[in-house]
């Protein structure tokens, strides 16, 4: 892909990576991304945020901060405190710009970075979010109970609080740092619901939020962490919003 030429050469992209158990995954997906930003000609950074992964992550990524220093940086936590905190904590130390969150399996390709940031620049968004089910978005890899779930989640989201956005769980995006600060502020949910909830106060709080099409690919390596626990949060998260706003 063709350079993309900067719309502001003090452009800087923070990609924060929560990590648990990704030992396999973390130095390719390190690879890629630094592929793709150099591509891109663009200031990049990788802020991994790993939770005392009893698999030797934080060892595989402390190699990969001297590898790709000064692009590469570990901030990690001593247990295992989730998802949405984890953004949180690398927010901290992010010094973009821009902000772009995603998993570390591979589920969400760097590749899409690109389309996400021609997105914003194209559209002004506040947020660019990856969506699998719209356009040529898709999953792979999933069995039709993972399918369901995540479809009903939708669903439901959608029919209780009809925020437009096409896919509300999905964690791959892209936003102004600026805008992700103010969300974090005023968003309490910070599990598996953190998403559903960032994408339904951004639209209220009058935000813009873009979407590309993305396909996700079920992990090889490692173990998914949702569970039936993460469901009935989610649920009730949904109903949570739907009486606040
Ligand atoms: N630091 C940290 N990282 C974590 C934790 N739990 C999971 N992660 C990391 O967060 C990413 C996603 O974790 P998965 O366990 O693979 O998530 P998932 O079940 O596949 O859920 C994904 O898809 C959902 C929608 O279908 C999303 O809602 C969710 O945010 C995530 O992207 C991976 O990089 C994983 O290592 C944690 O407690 N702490």
């Amino acid at each position: 892909m063709a350079p993309a030429k900067p719309s502001s050469s003090k452009d800087t992209y923070s990609v924060i990576l929560p990590t648990f158990n990704e030992r396999q995954n973390l130095p390719i997906i390190t690879w890629l991304l630094n592929r793709t930003f150099t591509e891109q000609n663009l200031d990049w950074e990788l802020i991994i945020v790993d939770d005392g992964s009893p698999d030797g992550t934080q060892e595989v990524a402390a190699q990969l901060v001297t590898a790709y220093a000064p692009h590469v940086l570990l901030r990690p936590r001593t247990g295992k405190l989730g998802l949405g905190t984890a953004y949180v904590h690398g927010l901290q130390s992010a010094r973009g710009n821009y902000i772009v969150i995603m998993d570390a399996d591979f589920s969400h390709h760097p590749k899409f970075i690109p389309q996400m940031i021609a997105a914003q620049r194209a559209g002004g968004f506040d947020i660019v979010t990856g969506t699998r089910y719209a356009g040529d978005g898709g999953v792979y890899g999933w069995d039709l109970k993972r399918k369901l779930t995540s479809k009903g989640a939708n669903i439901f989201a959608d029919t209780v609080l009809r925020p437009g956005v096409s896919d509300l769980t999905g964690s791959f995006r892209l936003y102004k740092r600026a805008v992700l600060e103010r969300l974090f502020e005023c968003t309490e949910a910070r599990g598996f619901t953190m998403q559903m909830a960032l994408a339904v106060t951004a639209k209220s709080k009058g935000y813009s939020i873009g979407e590309v099409p993305i396909s996700f690919v079920d992990r090889v390596y490692g173990d998914s962490k949702l569970g039936g626990e993460e469901i009935v949060e989610y649920a009730k998260g949904v109903l949570q919003l739907w009486w606040s706003t």
